[in-house]
């Protein structure tokens, strides 16, 4: 009830989803965003927070690239639940995996059980980008999505993560991104890359 879905749906739709019910096992959507001027298709799966579904969700963490970790600032029980999900995070997932933190219902300051400046110091201490959203006005969503993406872009650069190791979560839209790893060249203006 962190709000996985609502904030895919405002990412995907601008709008928020009125009516959300909990997930039943995995939904997906998708995306494509302009990232340093190369277009990304974003396939993202939103797994399913209740406990019962647990065994199922743990299945789709092999192969992501990037993911969201997601608790809600009006409930401190989401929050103590981190440690569990970033663990199950980083033992399944690849270990180059770009995760960001975010602090959901932004909007809902007034019932806030979890401070910005401890939720922060959490995301130092385990290497995490962090973020307050709130699904419901749309702020921070965009950027949540956006940023994970340019992380993951930043580190297929760096040589930090190759895409074309087996399970990475990348895959070309067209076989000349793989010189995306070599230093930049000059691309002459307004010409854009697709990476779906
Ligand atoms: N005020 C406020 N309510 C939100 C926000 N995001 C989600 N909600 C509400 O929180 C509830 C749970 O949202 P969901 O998106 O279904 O939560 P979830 O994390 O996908 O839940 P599970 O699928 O059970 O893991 C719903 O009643 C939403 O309307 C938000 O940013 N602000």
């Amino acid at each position: 009830g962190t709000g996985k879905s609502c904030l895919l749906h405002q990412f995907i739709e601008k709008r928020f989803k009125d009516e959300s019910n909990h997930t039943i096992g995995v939904e997906f959507g998708s995306k494509i965003i302009s990232v340093v001027n190369k277009m990304v298709k974003l396939q993202i799966w939103d797994t399913a927070g209740q406990e019962r579904f647990r065994s199922v969700t743990r299945s789709y963490y092999r192969g992501a690239a990037g993911a969201l970790l997601v608790y809600d600032i009006t409930s401190r029980e989401t929050y103590n639940a981190l440690t569990t999900w970033l663990s199950d995070a980083r033992m399944l997932a690849s270990q180059n995996i770009v995760i960001i933190l975010c602090g959901n219902k932004k909007d809902l300051d007034a019932d806030r059980e979890v401070t910005f400046l401890e939720a922060s110091r959490f995301a130092q201490e385990n290497e995490l980008m962090f973020l307050e959203t709130s699904a419901l006005t749309g702020e921070n969503v965009e950027e949540a999505f956006v940023q994970c993406a340019r992380k993951i872009l930043n580190k297929i650069e760096s040589g930090e993560l190759d895409p074309e190791r087996m399970g990475s979560g990348i895959q070309y839209g067209d076989a000349a991104l793989r010189q995306l790893r070599s230093p930049r060249r000059a691309q002459p203006q307004g010409t854009q890359e697709c990476g779906c």
